[in-house]
């Protein structure tokens, strides 16, 4: 809640170590928010990201569960936010083919639980301070299924989820849609495209492309690589959410995307293209030889397609990136920070999992 002495407001961010939720913690505090960041630290959080924060006292970090109700209650009850942004999640399509439970936990009982605690304590703010709060779900463009060569997903385009992570994710989103119809709760929620940028883990096809190709090694590519992804700098993800969360309308969604689609084997050659500029390999081969062909995801969607039209004409957001840069922007990063993504990878998920 706005402190009384200084006016500065007061976020609760859930999975605000993992890849996008530490990008927007990072730049909630950069911008002078408080930010309460709950995170159960499962294999995707990370600790070392924000490990510029260690000296501030605007971040306070919590490791624990968003189904925790108790904790939540608490931890709502001390730090009294004025919003709730909720990013916490599993999130990797492949992980939820190999082991769907975890995802309908966190994703769909733990939001529950989140959203049942955000009710409550809502309920109990007076005035000014109760018509200001907002509970912010962020969301994915995977709910909305696969397009075919035409067409783009609008907000009204009906959910058709092909995979447990989305259909999880498609189920938070329900329950959080419920929330304001029954209960009159404030919500937000947005569904984005594919997030790039620093500090993703090494699992994702852009991070792992890059480390592959650093390390000389085959990089695998799904089926034919004709798959197309709609890409989005992250630091443009999290500029769409303080907006929407700052102006958009209660009970609304708005779908996020930088226009920018992309089939997987173009993405991979670009960035192989990049690195042979940057750093060559030493034996002279280049990036574009180590591409390898794997078997495809099982029910691997075609297409996605953003049309972002609404947050861009409500709300006036804008994409500060194009995928250009982006992506320069994103391998001059993993460039410069190898022992970031080293620790990452150290005790965790298999990047030879990922390739097979
Ligand atoms: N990555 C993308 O391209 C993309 C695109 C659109 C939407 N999203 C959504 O954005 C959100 C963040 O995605 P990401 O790529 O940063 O994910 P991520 O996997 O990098 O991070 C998820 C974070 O949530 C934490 N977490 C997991 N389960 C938890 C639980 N039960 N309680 C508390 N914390 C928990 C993890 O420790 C991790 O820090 C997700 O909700 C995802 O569905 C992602």
């Amino acid at each position: 809640m706005n402190s009384p002495s200084t006016g500065t407001k007061t976020l609760l961010v859930t999975g605000g170590a993992g890849f996008i939720g530490a990008n927007f913690v990072l730049q909630a505090v950069a911008d002078g928010l408080h930010v309460i960041n709950l995170d159960k630290l499962t294999y995707a959080g990370n600790l070392d990201t924000l490990s510029s924060l260690k000296e501030t006292s605007a971040h306070t970090f919590v490791q624990g569960d968003i189904g925790d109700r108790e904790l939540v209650a608490k931890l709502l009850a001390e730090h009294r936010p004025d919003a709730i942004v909720n990013f916490a999640a599993e999130s990797h399509v492949d992980r939820s083919i190999d082991g769907p439970a975890e995802f309908v936990q966190t994703n769909v009982v733990g939001t529950l639980g989140l959203l049942e605690c955000a009710r409550d304590y809502w309920r109990g703010l007076e005035g000014a301070t109760r018509d200001a709060f907002r509970f912010l779900h962020v969301s994915t463009d995977e709910v909305y299924g696969s397009l075919g060569a035409e067409g783009k997903f609008t907000e009204q385009t009906p959910y058709a989820p092909n995979s447990p992570y989305s259909a999880s994710k498609a189920a938070s989103d329900h329950l959080v849609r419920a929330f304001q119809h029954t209960y009159g709760m404030p919500t937000l929620t947005t569904n984005c495209s594919n997030n790039y940028g620093p500090y993703q883990f090494p699992e994702k096809l852009i991070p792992l492309i890059i480390q592959k190709a650093l390390a000389g090694e085959p990089l695998p590519v799904y089926g034919d690589g004709k798959n197309i992804r709609d890409w989005l700098f992250v630091g443009d993800h999290c500029s769409a959410i303080s907006r929407v969360l700052e102006a958009g309308r209660i009970g609304e969604t708005y779908n996020v995307g930088g226009n920018a689609e992309r089939e997987n084997i173009a993405v991979v050659k670009t960035i192989c293209a990049l690195l042979d500029q940057r750093r060559p390999l030493a034996d002279g081969r280049s990036r574009e030889s180590l591409i390898t062909y794997v078997k495809d995801r099982p029910g691997h969607d075609r297409r996605y397609a953003i049309d972002s039209s609404k947050l861009q004409n409500e709300l006036g957001w804008r994409p500060s990136q194009t995928f250009e840069t982006g992506i320069g922007q994103t391998v001059d990063w993993y460039l410069a920070n190898q022992p970031w993504s080293q620790r990452v990878l150290d005790g965790s998920y298999r990047m030879e999992r990922l390739g097979s």
